[in-house]
């Protein structure tokens, strides 16, 4: 038993959230999936993923899952069958779910927790999977999982899958959810969406190049809850989306500045079905702090 087992065999797993600094679609695969350039930064705020490993082989939901995902549907226990099957593993799970991060936000949660579970259960099976192997398995799942299993922010390129590490400054996020549940495939379909962004290198980034993301003209002209959100943050700097939305963030320097600015939101807005809310940028993934405690 390791120091976070409680005394009934659960031990929780952190599942950050992600933003994406900016997003730039270069191009397009004949799969159809889109080649994009994007800098992902992780969370110190996200859901919590709870596992307990079975003698009998059976992988099952407890207490209800993410609102109207379905058992078979749910990232979390498609992760397990398939980490389960990959390692012809005899053991099962129970899985549970503590959920903040908003769905369809771009705020990576379903992402994540399937990302936790695989690295959950990597250790509590005793499998001894590498990163890459559980990265390569949960691109299976979606693209944004492999940065979640790697648990460092990332530059990343391809479909999201080729990443490598980037240092980024201590920041702190004031994050709103415009409550509008944009659909990622449905978006990548859009055809106003710029697909031939001139590529971008690191250090561009790094010196500060103001970059988009491909996704926010799209929604804030087709969703006017998105538009409102962003009149608003620009009151208090400057908003950016994440992912493909709907999900849109403003960097600070420092906690203060984004208390000020949180403490500074029209209260129309608050009232209107959008929330808002601080987090500090992480320096690496929480997650990889619990696999460190439970080795
Ligand atoms: C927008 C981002 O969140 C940026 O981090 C990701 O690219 C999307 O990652 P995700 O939610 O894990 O997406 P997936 O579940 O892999 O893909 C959902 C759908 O989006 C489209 N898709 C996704 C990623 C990509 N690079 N090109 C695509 O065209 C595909 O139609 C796919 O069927
Ligand atoms: N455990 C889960 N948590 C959240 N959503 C899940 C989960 N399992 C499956 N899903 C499905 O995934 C969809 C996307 O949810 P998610 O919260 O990952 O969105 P997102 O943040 O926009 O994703 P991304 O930024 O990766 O595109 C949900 O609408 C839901 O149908």
């Amino acid at each position: 038993m390791t120091g976070f087992t409680t005394a009934d065999g659960w031990s929780a797993w952190p599942a950050p959230a992600k933003l994406n600094l900016f997003l730039h679609i270069t191009g397009r695969r004949a799969d159809g999936y889109h080649q994009l350039q994007t800098v992902f930064r992780l969370l110190d705020w996200g859901d919590t993923v709870h596992l307990r490993p079975r003698a009998d082989g059976v992988i099952a939901r407890i207490g209800g899952g993410a609102s109207g995902v379905t058992e078979v549907d749910d990232l979390m226990v498609r992760a397990a069958i398939l980490l389960k099957n990959a390692c012809k593993c005899l053991q099962g799970a129970d899985i549970g779910i503590e959920k903040r991060i908003p769905m369809g936000g771009g705020f990576g949660g379903g992402s994540s927790d399937a990302a936790s579970v695989l690295v959950g259960l990597n250790c509590l099976w005793g499998l001894g999977l590498g990163e890459a192997r559980l990265a390569e398995l949960g691109q299976a799942l979606g693209a944004d999982v492999p940065v979640f299993v790697r648990g460092r922010n990332a530059w990343a390129e391809g479909i999201g899958e080729r990443l490598e590490p980037i240092r980024l400054p201590p920041a702190w996020y004031l994050l709103a959810s415009p409550g509008v549940h944009a659909a990622t495939a449905a978006l990548f379909q859009a055809p106003d969406l710029t697909r031939d962004a001139p590529p971008v290198t690191i250090a561009g980034f790094l010196s500060g190049a103001v970059l988009g993301n491909a996704f926010e003209p799209v929604l804030r002209c087709r969703e006017p809850a998105v538009e409102a959100v962003f009149e608003a943050l620009a009151r208090v700097g400057t908003p950016r989306l994440t992912g493909s939305g709907s999900g849109c963030f403003v960097e600070f320097a420092d906690r203060g500045s984004a208390e000020t600015a949180l403490a500074a939101l029209p209260a129309g807005l608050l009232s209107s079905g959008t929330s808002a809310w601080l987090a500090r940028g992480a320096e690496r993934s929480p997650l990889l702090d619990a696999v460190e405690q439970h080795l």
